[in-house]
């Protein structure tokens, strides 16, 4: 797990504080990352295009064309009148070494995007748009120094953005990286050290970035157990029968002891999973919402009621009777267009999905600090885990997921944790972790999945 922040500015500036580092020392660390990655994977003579903005990120740019100099073929462009002391400064350096700016672009082997880092404070102007789009289109390799320049520090892109191979960011993750709109454009991310050590660099957060190394799979160390040892998982099946079905599956993949589908109209289920009519008594965790369509609400709201670990999905973000249990301890896991719904009935917000995928970061605090008990997956590019105060961030998921059913395969995974004793957020984080990494590793293509592929995956882990 590694630490998010909305922004930087206050760590820099801790450094120069508390350990006596410059400015210019910290550029110049961030400078010479950007000089590894290069010639790591390019060879001397390459031709390198660094393309520079007025502040302190075209800065960069400029120290990084003073290291290059003479080993590569180096182009420094300077799109725009330089303002920051430190930007005018590494131009007065590279200039002492007889480095000569150009005034035309040209295709390089990299590109390196120095012209918005995380000052970029307003939308970008046709000008900046049009040079963005121009390097777009170069066949090159693409580095983004910091941030791919379009990017602004919500995560949001109103127009364009560099689309990076490479993104060395500067001393920390920045939140804004992975928001689902920067996920196409930031490539592989690099954190560059700026001449102290990242646990050194960072303060304490509440925004978390996951990796594959924190899934924990479901524990079966007890050898004095017994089905019931693993917990009931109860699934309410609604009038899309189908999705509870996938969801059952599911979960029984996934460590669930027993598992029941609740459902009034019969279906067909593998012979493992029980089909019931009402709760059962030694239900541990009930997964509800998904497929539900028209319901007896009487029966639901008694459902509802109950005290039982809870995973909630799909049409349930529609229903005001949803509203009764958001003062517990459940895991609601909508989709965001789920997620307006969801805040309109909360009185938080009257929003459409666009705007809510604009800042999903700010969205998902407010709900939680409405509903601290509730643990909130917010579905996206990037899933977003939520409670209280803190956010957890999912990024290992790609558009493989992206199928009728996936939902539903994640809600079983929930449901399976919970009914095996897992807290709601850790329930929450390694079922996503497991969808995401299954999902991952599901290697024919990336348009065939289907859910039943998707819970084998799982039952690989
Ligand atoms: N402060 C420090 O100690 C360090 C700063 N570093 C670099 O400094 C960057 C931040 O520098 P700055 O705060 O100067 O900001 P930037 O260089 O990111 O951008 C600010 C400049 O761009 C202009 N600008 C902003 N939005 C614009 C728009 N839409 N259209 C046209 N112009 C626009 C501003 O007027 C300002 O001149 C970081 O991203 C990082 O690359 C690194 O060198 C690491 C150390
Ligand atoms: N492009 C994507 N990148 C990462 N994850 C994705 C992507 N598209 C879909 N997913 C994941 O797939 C799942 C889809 O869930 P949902 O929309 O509720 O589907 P359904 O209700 O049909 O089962 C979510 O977990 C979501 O995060
Ligand atoms: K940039």
């Amino acid at each position: 797990m590694q630490n998010l922040y909305y922004e930087v500015g206050s760590l820099d500036k801790r450094c120069y504080e508390k350990f006596s580092l410059t400015e210019d020392l910290l550029m110049e660390h961030a400078a010479s990352n950007i000089q590894e990655e290069i010639e790591k994977r390019f060879k001397k003579g390459s031709s390198v295009l660094i393309v520079c903005g007025s502040g302190n990120n075209g800065a960069d740019g400029i120290a990084l064309a003073r290291l290059l100099y003479k080993k590569y073929e180096v182009k420094l462009y300077i799109a725009f009148e330089l303002k920051s002391k430190m930007a005018k400064l590494q131009l007065q350096r590279a200039e002492l070494l007889g480095l000569k700016t150009v005034d035309e672009l040209s295709s390089c082997d990299v590109v390196v995007d120095c012209l918005f880092g995380t000052g970029l404070n307003k939308d970008l102007d046709r000008v900046s748009q049009e040079l963005i789009e121009n390097l777009n289109g170069f066949d090159s390799f693409k580095i983004a120094c910091d941030i791919p320049s379009g990017i602004n520090p919500k995560g949001e892109i109103t127009t364009t953005a560099f689309f990076a191979d490479l993104t060395v960011t500067m001393g920390a993750l920045k939140q804004a990286l992975y928001s689902d709109m920067a996920k196409d454009y930031i490539g592989e991310v690099k954190v560059a050290n700026l001449g102290v050590q990242r646990e050194v660099y960072e303060i304490q957060t509440n925004v978390f970035l996951l990796d594959k190394g924190d899934l924990k799979l479901p524990l079966r160390d007890k050898k004095d157990a017994h089905k019931g040892s693993f917990g009931h998982l109860n699934v309410i099946a609604g009038c899309k029968k189908g999705a509870g079905v996938i969801a059952a599956k599911a979960a029984f993949g996934f460590g669930a002891g027993l598992v029941s589908v609740i459902c009034h109209d019969n279906i067909d289920l593998p012979y493992h999973i029980m089909q019931t009519h009402k709760l059962a008594q030694n239900c541990t965790a009930i997964a509800i919402g998904m497929g539900l369509g028209l319901y007896d609400e009487k029966e639901i709201k008694e459902i509802l009621n109950t005290n039982l670990p809870m995973i909630i999905d799909a049409d349930l973000f529609h229903e005001n009777i949803t509203l009764n249990i958001l003062e517990k301890e459940v895991v609601l896991t909508p989709h965001p267009k789920e997620f307006c719904s969801l805040l309109k009935l909360c009185n938080l917000a009257d929003i459409k999905v666009e705007e809510l995928q604009r800042d999903r970061f700010f969205y998902v605090k407010e709900f939680c600090k409405k509903y601290p008990k509730v643990v909130l997956l917010l579905k996206g590019a990037n899933v977003l885990i939520a409670q209280k105060d803190k956010i957890y961030v999912n990024p290992l998921g790609s558009a493989v997921l992206s199928k009728g059913g996936s939902g539903d395969v994640l809600s079983g995974l929930v449901g399976a944790l919970l009914a095996q004793g897992y807290s709601a957020i850790d329930a929450a984080i390694h079922a996503s972790l497991a969808h995401t990494i299954a999902a991952s590793n599901y290697k024919k293509n990336n348009y065939s999945l289907i859910p039943s592929d998707l819970i084998e995956e799982v039952k690989k882990l």
